[in-house]
């Protein structure tokens, strides 16, 4: 290939050439971080660095496999794959599975999923007698979650009198009693949950420094992406590993710091400079992503947070297509706005799915999106959601799987104690987890040992328990025997799972089976993926045990799906997730006050900073074209509430942005054109707040005579107003019982109402038809009493 090193500006190759000490290069979006670890770490094989002794650490395990791929193909793809590389989780499970004895833990240590964390912890509290409301498992795990991110065991938690008022405060005062207990349960069940990954790597580089030792001599050279977002847990590991050679490298930027909600920590970047010797800064100032409007633009947003490090950031790109912000009706016009757009792009462009983005604040803003591309045909995929590996069906088997490898594993023994069935009740269950906990065993030691222990279960039951050992001690056999896949295969056929889910005539109870056999797929395809790996040494290559199956599954989030790559779809996804990532088109939906911001993050200003700093992330993931959406109303909560557009739309300077025209709401702008505005154009109807006044902008070219420059225009008070006075719109207060006309079918009765928003329908009972189903959004009705 050419030179590789010419493929960088000046500033970048300077970062690549760097190849001792320590070095941050903070710089803002889509100029160049990513390429430059990437380049960096080609360089530095290119210059003899073994590749053993490399350590990258990314944000997903996606970009770790895509910098591999690029450093594959520059410096040959068998050398590649010997990186260490990926995110802090994946990389440190892998180091603890082969330390954790050392801790008093199994080498096939469970990792406990969310799901599984969340479970543990409701149990705790029910056993613990605590009212649920109060105590919500999931705010409890994430008050859990912020002690470990910072270090702080339950001794230290009771050692720290501030936080344990905190919590008393918080109506919670036993918040450090489910802390012991829920650890202690871990701990007893041989699994470490997410958190743990990093703490327990922690515990272990700090109790042991031969161990220490070892890694840092291991790593010689660290490099660390999107530093701006580790958290403390992570920042220490980093620090530590470092500290021997100094040779680390670590790229961030300040404005896309969108973790804090997560213990992200934004002073690592500031320390930075205080924690090692001799510290090289490098900026990078040039953007090659996006055009100079998207560029512009996303600075004159971020300029407003007053917390920031100084730094420019230009482009050479063309100007480009102005930002385009789009007012709609509802959430369902808004999705229909985006479907239509990307729709009309595809064509006008020739482009494919996957040159566009769909970006929102809230998972649960995707539902409205969907519908509509679906309607249009457009594929599209939902990333962040519930991840295939989470489903019930899957889940189910993968417990199985668990307990072959780690039978002490509770989470999983109680998925599938008595699935499929087996005449185990709830009342047995929770009669061993107190044996358990009394015996400080874990519930299959109990059940192993079930005829010295009195738990006063009949002998009925006491041989289904016996029966369920012997069946998962006889996969364990067959374990040491068979592949990953060949021992799925048998679980699945002796637990007779499929037979079970086949019992169920639901239409979803098919797509379940297919999924179980998706899994055997998936195991399929990571033995022969395994296997393609040459013998090099490493403990991980060769190994196509179930326990590296089920560690890879455990940490896989969906963004990390290999099969998808060449899927042809649009994206959908959280602002949150698509960091780092890039797309020729972005649409930005929701641009709401108390939705982006968002109402949980208005109350102060380094709250509100953080909302405008993911708005920066959402603007710069496009390369050529954003376009931002807003709706007036919107069902949030199952209630219809009026919105105001979000103040980042003001933020942006006008000359960037071009207000579109909706083309899908033909009755609220028949309504505004007709009765609020006379004859004024709608394109130059800008709502400032759009229930309470609007301004009206002329064309400048257009020298009016009768309309003033700027004029404000009281609107109607709330949307429902408007509703009454056009009885088109789909939230037209319509009941049952009600006569209507229609200008095609005639007279008839409102005889049933279904469904909310943009989708309420009517069915009428016409004298002409006779009974029809229709959507009120577009059937032209006239109520006659
Ligand atoms: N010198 C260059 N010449 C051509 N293209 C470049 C150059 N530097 C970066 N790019 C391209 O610009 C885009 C943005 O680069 P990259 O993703 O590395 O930026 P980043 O700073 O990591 O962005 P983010 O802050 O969003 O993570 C990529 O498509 C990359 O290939
Ligand atoms: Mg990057």
């Amino acid at each position: 290939m050419t030179n590789y090193l010419d493929q960088l500006n000046e500033a970048q190759r300077e970062a690549v050439l760097q190849k001792n000490g320590a070095m941050i290069i903070i710089a803002g979006a889509g100029s160049g971080k990513t390429r430059v670890l990437t380049y960096r770490i080609a360089h530095l094989m290119k210059q003899g660095v073994d590749s053993f002794s490399i350590l990258a650490l990314t944000f997903t395990n996606k970009a770790a496999r895509e910098m591999k791929d690029r450093i594959g193909k520059m410096v040959g793809h068998s050398e590649a794959k010997n990186l260490w590389m990926g995110t802090f989780h994946s990389v440190f499970a892998r180091i603890l599975r082969s330390e954790a004895d050392k801790l008093g833990f199994p080498k096939n240590f469970t990792i406990y999923d969310t799901q599984d964390s969340v479970r543990l912890i409701s149990a705790i509290i029910k056993e613990m007698q605590l009212d649920k409301d109060r105590y919500k498992p999931k705010q409890v795990l994430s008050r859990i979650s912020s002690f470990k991110n910072s270090l702080i065991t339950v001794k230290a938690y009771y050692n720290n009198s501030e936080l344990q008022e905190t919590d008393k405060m918080a109506n919670r005062p036993r918040i450090g009693e489910i802390y012991q207990q829920y650890v202690d349960r871990c701990f007893k069940a041989g699994a470490m949950d997410f958190d743990d990954l990093l703490l327990r790597t922690n515990e272990l580089l700090t109790r042991f420094p031969d161990v220490l030792a070892k890694y840092q001599d291991r790593f010689r050279y660290i490099l660390v992406d999107e530093y701006q977002d580790t958290n403390h847990s992570q920042y220490l590991i980093v620090r530590a590993l470092a500290d021997k050679f100094q040779n680390i490298c670590v790229v961030g930027d300040d404005s896309q710091s969108i973790y804090a909600f997560r213990g992200a920590n934004i002073q690592n970047i500031l320390n930075f400079q205080r924690d090692y010797e001799d510290v090289k800064i490098f900026k990078l100032e040039q953007n090659y992503r996006s055009t100079s409007n998207i560029v512009e633009a996303a600075n004159s947003v971020i300029d407003k947070n007053k917390t920031k490090l100084d730094k420019e950031i230009w482009t050479d790109n063309s100007k480009g297509e102005k930002i385009k912000v789009m007012r709609t009706l509802s959430e369902g016009e808004e999705g229909r706005f985006v479907a239509n757009s990307i729709f009309e792009n595809k064509m006008n462009h020739q482009l494919k799915n996957r040159s566009f983005a769909v970006l929102y604040r809230t998972n649960a803003q995707s539902r409205a999106i969907e519908d509509a591309l679906r309607k249009k045909d457009i594929a599209y995929r939902i990333y962040g959601g519930l991840s295939f590996y989470q489903r019930k069906e899957i889940k189910d088997v993968l417990s199985y799987l668990r307990l072959i490898v780690n039978p002490n594993d509770e989470e999983a023994l109680k998925r599938v104690i008595n699935y499929p069935a087996r005449g185990v009740g709830q009342t047995t269950i929770e009669k061993l987890s107190v044996a358990a906990n009394h015996y400080k065993k874990s519930i299959f030691e109990i059940l192993e040992n079930i005829d010295k222990v009195d738990l006063k279960i009949n002998s009925g039951t006491k041989l289904k328990l016996q029966n369920f050992v012997t069946m998962i001690k006889s996969f364990q056999i067959e374990a040491q025997i068979k592949n990953a896949f060949e021992v799925a295969d048998f679980v699945i056929k002796q637990t007779k799972i499929i037979k079970e889910l086949e019992k169920d005539s639901a239409p979803e109870a098919v797509s379940k089976v297919e999924n179980v056999q998706e899994l055997l797929n998936g195991i399929k395809d990571f033995i022969d993926e395994q296997n393609e790996e040459p013998e090099d040494g490493t403990e991980r290559k060769t190994d196509t045990s179930l326990a590296f199956f089920l560690e890879d599954v455990a940490l896989a989030t969906d963004l990390d799906n290999e099969k998808d790559k060449n899927e042809d779809s649009v994206s959908l996804m959280t602002i949150h997730l698509a960091k780092g990532l890039e797309f020729e088109y972005v649409y930005i939906v929701g641009l709401e006050e108390n939705l982006f911001p968002s109402a949980m993050s208005m109350n102060t200003r380094s709250e509100l900073e953080e909302e405008r700093r993911l708005f920066y992330v959402a603007l710069t993931r496009a390369e050529k074209q954003a376009y931002l959406s807003y709706a007036h109303s919107r069902y949030r909560w199952g209630k219809l509430v009026d919105c105001e557009p979000s103040r980042f739309l003001e933020e942006i300077d006008d000359k960037y942005i071009d207000f579109m025209t909706p083309k899908v709401s033909p009755n609220i702008n028949k309504f505004i054109n007709e009765d609020i505005f006379g004859d004024v154009p709608q394109d130059k109807v800008r709502f400032k707040k759009p229930v309470q006044r609007a301004i009206i902008k002329p064309k400048s070219k257009q020298k009016p005579k009768t309309v003033p420059k700027t004029i404000q225009i009281s609107a109607p008070k709330n949307l429902k107003k408007v509703s009454n006075l056009n009885q088109n719109l789909f939230d037209s207060n319509i009941t049952v019982g009600n006569v209507v006309q229609h200008s095609k079918f005639g007279k008839g009765e409102v005889v049933s109402l279904e469904g909310v928003g943009s989708n309420k329908k009517a069915e009428i009972n016409f004298d002409s038809v006779g009974n029809k189903k229709l959507l009120l959004q577009f059937a032209k009705l006239k109520i006659l009493g």
